[in-house]
């Protein structure tokens, strides 16, 4: 199995109307794949059609070989939301350890994860005065419990300053290199240059699909906020005629 995620034809209606529309691609594994867009295009709830936790109105999501939701897919996979899913009340260490006992992770993990974040130091600190970025490090080292195949991290980087960011996809990169396939939603063009690939997204819908080199090469830009643009341009242009 090549693909670590298969979506076919996806269609997924929120708030009566459809919010994804006939969305098909693949996620090869071992890659870190962006998902990048302006807010509202979609992401958030492609991720949890991926994670499977959304209900679909058609098309088929297959994630590791299995239809996406299936329960054999619980600890494979490593799902970081915008909200922190962590306790306020508990100590960072605390709380990974409650979450490590009920992924049955190994114990070991939760010092691993920790210092992974990045959050050595604030280990013992309650979550509830953790500051913004350190809170999403926290729920990040949740996801990495139990070492997941698959990683869906919806924009992890939110809040942090350049240096924690550039340490993060470090982390991303060579979580990758041990084989580990990471599918990661951003809304900030620098960190899509640093995806080995790239899904463009706009109104529910795939504008492009592509290593960044191929997505500059292919609209002759020279960066991939521009890139963006002239696709989105593009594709209105194919609207109107
Ligand atoms: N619970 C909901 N009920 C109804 N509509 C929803 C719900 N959640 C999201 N939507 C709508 O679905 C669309 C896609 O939202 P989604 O959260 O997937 O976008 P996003 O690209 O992740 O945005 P952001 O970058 O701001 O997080 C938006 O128009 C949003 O208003």
């Amino acid at each position: 199995m090549t693909h670590a995620v298969v979506v076919e034809e996806l269609l997924v209606n929120r708030g009566g109307r459809a919010v994804v529309r006939d969305l098909g691609f693949t996620v090869p594994r071992g890659t870190v794949t962006g998902l990048i867009g302006p807010s509202g295009c979609g992401k958030t709830t492609l991720m949890r059609s991926v994670v499977g936790v959304q209900v679909v109105a058609g098309g088929v999501v297959t994630v590791l070989g299995l239809p996406a939701g299936s329960a054999a897919l619980r600890n494979r996979i490593g799902y970081s939301t915008q909200s922190p899913s962590v306790y306020a009340d508990l100590t960072v260490t605390e709380s990974l350890r409650y979450f490590a006992a009920v992924l049955r992770a190994p114990k070991s993990d939760v010092s691993r994860v920790i210092d992974e974040v990045g959050l050595g130091r604030h280990a013992g600190k309650v979550i509830g005065r953790l500051s913004g970025g350190e809170l999403s490090r926290a729920s990040l080292a949740v996801a990495l419990l139990g070492s997941p195949e698959l990683l869906v991290l919806d924009e992890p980087t939110v809040g942090l300053d350049p240096v924690l960011r550039e340490e993060l996809w470090t982390l991303f990169h060579g979580l990758a290199e041990r084989g580990v396939t990471l599918l990661v939603s951003s809304h900030v063009m620098d960190e899509a240059a640093r995806c080995h690939r790239l899904l463009l997204m706009r109104e529910g819908q795939l504008l492009a699909d592509g290593t960044p080199d191929e997505l500059r090469r292919r609209t002759e830009s020279t960066d991939l906020e521009q890139a963006f643009l002239r696709l989105v341009r593009e594709r209105e242009e194919a609207v109107r005629s």
